[in-house]
């Protein structure tokens, strides 16, 4: 015997025999969705959300998307809206597909109120609707009149009340009023209602009636009080990636002979559940009709959906009566004054782009929109600012403060056996006694600490316990042997030879002070035998070592590490500060959802990353400017250079940090990856760009990849500049400059690939 068919199947046989849909009547509704199928997650475990879902919105229709939370309502408006693209199936607003040129969608003819608030807490309810307007390309004038018209309707306080001080309702009214602004074509409205009180709810769906009396707008509205959407003309029940039922309010309630919607939504619930095992075997049957090839590409699923779609394009499993039905029919469920909607010709046919209009880079009202809300956010957080302003200057002074200066201080353990471990001053006299005095002397003029000891053995004691970085020991006879070895010369005898040497014990575990105490060893014995032949009045040419380096050709007589260092620091501040910088406004904007909210209003991935450029570019000219000054003027690193081009050669690492820092929001989606992602390229960055160590001295394969590393180039041109005060056209200079130039467009046109390309 045949099993009884559950209510709705038996309802749903008889439209399977209506006619299809054109190209042409999908793109006469308002929204029209078909065989839709949408999965997060990867190929082999697929979170599928829409599953060969239909949509049809008629013009001048308030349509209430309902469905339980999860169910895929803000994936489905994402879809229509053009910010996430679907797997499979198509998707045509307003008589267009979004994100085709021509389209308008995203853009002004669409009004979209995302779930979260996606509006900026520091700027006041005025600023915001005046940020929208600019974006929507309305007047100041028509800004104002909307203003007052929506405070009154919308109840919200003085249009000066910052954002971020309204209540959660009052937020919320604020972004509807914002999605409201422009008078859109179709207004999407995600949970519009949320935190408002009853009163004001049926105020709300009052004026969105209201708005679709004229049938010039239409609205999609999402809610979670099923039963507030009795005011729809339609209704989509969402479960499990389809509709349940497309239909008016008033005709489920008839059809299913239910008091309330949700009634309506249980009861179809059920049924999908029992009908699912009904299904299959219906699918079964057709697939059996329709063999579908074992070698065929498209998945079973999708060649189920498209048999399915090819014989109707049922919108609900149950309860539907919309797209089967005949299109003068289903204008009929909503307003009757939708004139002559079938005789418009959709916009996509209508517009033709110039090719000056597909190269545009930008439109003028939406730059003009972003740098102005960039400089007024800016304003905004003023502490915020003066902080990111002032921090590369606090870095360059703590650098200049604190690296690259000689160690002083240092302790000697001392053991003058020439003296019975006795200070002496310096007699300033040609006495050739207690020379030794004289050369310690030389050392305490060099800013070491010495500590005089009886013997070696304490000596190496307080080297050994850290007290000491080296120990110094003279003979008894250091003077006498001294002066017999310049007297003897080649004839000196081996006693004379060994009393005369200065025996130096260092504490070797600190490559930098023992290089430096090194050298200051054997400076202070030149300067010491050289004021001895100075006393003496003999040349000082006989006491000086026989390797005579003479002024250098570039760089100072003695070196310090903050000139090395200094070019290497300096861009590396700038271009991380600039990466932060980038990187946060970008993602604070974007997890906000005001980012999502603007792409929506037709602005484009690449005005936001213009809009930024121009208001950082700013800053970091600032920083930039501060920074050179401050390390050259007030801390006196070595310039032998132009400083024009030295404040070129920053300014443009700073832009190319700033692309990096679109490239890390590009590709993480939190604070916390971008922080890691930043971090992780600093220190291997710092490490390999010859900052703090020469490429010179690296391992072949770092150098290799040092060579191509944003910062190497430049950071060698400009150590080009400051110390040897090369010109721009010397090829160590100019390579730095080109270097950053490749890196700043590689960064730049991989943010415009990953936003153009990477949606859901
Ligand atoms: N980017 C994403 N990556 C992976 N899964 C996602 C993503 N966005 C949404 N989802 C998942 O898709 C499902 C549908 O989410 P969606 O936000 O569309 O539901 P919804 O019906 O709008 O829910 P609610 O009514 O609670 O807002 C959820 O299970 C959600 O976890």
């Amino acid at each position: 015997m045949r099993p009884e068919l559950p209510i709705g199947l038996t309802e749903r046989r008889p439209p399977l025999e209506t006619q299809q849909s054109t190209v042409w009547t999908r793109r006469q509704q308002a929204v029209c969705v078909r065989r839709a199928y949408k999965k997060y997650g990867q190929s082999s475990n697929p979170h599928v959300i829409l599953d060969g879902l239909n949509m049809t919105v008629p013009k001048g229709c308030i349509y209430g998307l309902l469905g339980a939370s999860g169910c895929g309502k803000t994936t489905l408006l994402s879809c229509i809206v053009g910010r996430r693209r679907l797997n499979a199936g198509e998707i045509w607003v307003l008589g267009g597909k979004p994100g085709s040129a021509g389209s308008g969608v995203p853009g002004p003819r669409i009004g979209y109120m995302p779930q979260e608030i996606a509006l900026y807490g520091e700027f006041t309810i005025r600023e915001t609707m005046q940020f929208f307007g600019m974006v929507n390309g309305m007047t100041p004038k028509q800004v104002d009149d909307k203003i007052e018209f929506l405070l009154k309707f919308l109840q919200l306080p003085s249009a000066s009340r910052p954002v971020k001080n309204l209540s959660g309702g009052q937020q919320r009214r604020v972004s509807f009023a914002a999605a409201l602004l422009h008078n859109p074509e179709l207004l999407i409205l995600d949970e519009p209602t949320v935190g408002v009180d009853p009163v004001l709810r049926q105020g709300i769906w009052d004026h969105l009636v209201h708005l679709t009396k004229d049938g010039g707008t239409t609205i999609i509205v999402t809610t979670h009080y099923i039963d507030e959407t009795r005011q729809a003309h339609m209704i989509g029940l969402m479960r499990g990636g389809k509709f349940l039922a497309e239909e008016s309010p008033t005709s489920l309630l008839q059809k299913y002979n239910c008091q309330s919607l949700e009634d309506v939504f249980l009861k179809l619930s059920v049924i999908q559940n029992r009908g699912k095992r009904r299904r299959s075997s219906i699918l079964h049957d057709i697939t059996a009709a329709i063999a579908v090839p074992e070698t065929s590409p498209v998945p079973a699923v999708e060649a189920l959906n498209s048999i399915c779609d090819n014989s109707s394009e049922m919108s609900g499993e149950f309860g539907d009566s919309i797209s089967p039905v005949p299109l003068s029919k289903r204008m009929s469920v909503c307003s009757m004054q939708v004139n002559n909607a079938e005789m418009e010709l959709p916009p996509e046919a209508n517009t033709k782009m110039t090719l000056f209009d597909r190269c545009k880079l930008f439109q003028s009202h939406h730059m003009r929109a972003l740098i102005w809300k960039n400089f007024l956010w800016m304003w905004r957080n003023v502490a915020v600012m003066l902080f990111i302003v002032g921090l590369p200057v606090a870095q360059i002074v703590l650098f200049c403060l604190s690296v690259g200066k000689d160690p002083y201080g240092l302790h000697l353990a001392i053991v003058n056996h020439e003296t019975n471990n006795k200070t002496c001053p310096p007699t300033g006299t040609c006495e050739l006694t207690q020379l030794s005095c004289q050369f310690l002397h030389q050392m305490e003029l060099r800013r070491q600490v010495l500590d005089f000891f009886d013997d070696e053995e304490s000596a190496f004691r307080a080297v050994k316990r850290g007290k000491a970085w080296g120990a110094l020991s003279f003979t008894s006879n250091y003077s006498t042997s001294l002066k017999k070895r310049m007297d003897d010369g080649q004839s000196a005898t081996d006693w004379v030879l060994d009393d005369s040497v200065v025996s130096i014990w260092l504490d070797e575990s600190n490559q930098q002070i023992s290089m430096l105490l090194r050298r200051d060893l054997l400076f202070a014995f030149q300067d010491f035998a050289k004021t001895l032949a100075v006393t003496c009045n003999f040349s000082t040419k006989v006491v000086a070592n026989p390797i005579q380096f003479n002024q250098p050709i570039y760089g100072p007589y003695v070196p310090n590490f903050t000139d090395f260092a200094a070019p290497g620091v300096i861009l590396t501040i700038i271009f991380f500060l600039a990466v932060a910088l980038t990187s946060g406004a970008m993602l604070i904007e974007r997890n906000e959802g005001i980012l999502e909210r603007s792409l929506v209003s037709g602005i484009t991935g690449i005005e936001v990353l213009l809009g930024h450029v121009v208001c950082q570019l700013l800053i970091m000219v600032f920083q930039s400017l501060m920074v050179i000054a401050f390390a050259l003027v007030v801390f006196d690193v070595t310039n032998e250079g132009d400083v024009f081009w030295i404040c070129l050669l920053t300014i443009l690492t700073g832009l190319c940090g700033m692309c990096f820092g679109f490239v890390v929001s590009c590709v993480t989606d939190s604070e916390r990856n971008a922080t890691y992602l930043a971090m992780g390229s600093f220190l291997p960055i710092v490490m390999l760009c010859g900052i703090i160590w020469p490429v010179e001295g690296m391992h072949a394969i770092t150098k290799s990849i040092s060579f191509i590393l944003p910062l190497t180039q430049s950071t060698e041109s400009m150590r080009s500049m400051l110390a040897r005060g090369w010109p721009i056209t010397e090829p160590s200079v100019y390579i730095g400059f080109c270097s950053t130039l490749i890196w700043i467009s590689v960064f730049l046109t991989s943010s415009v690939l990953l936003i153009k390309f990477k949606k859901g």
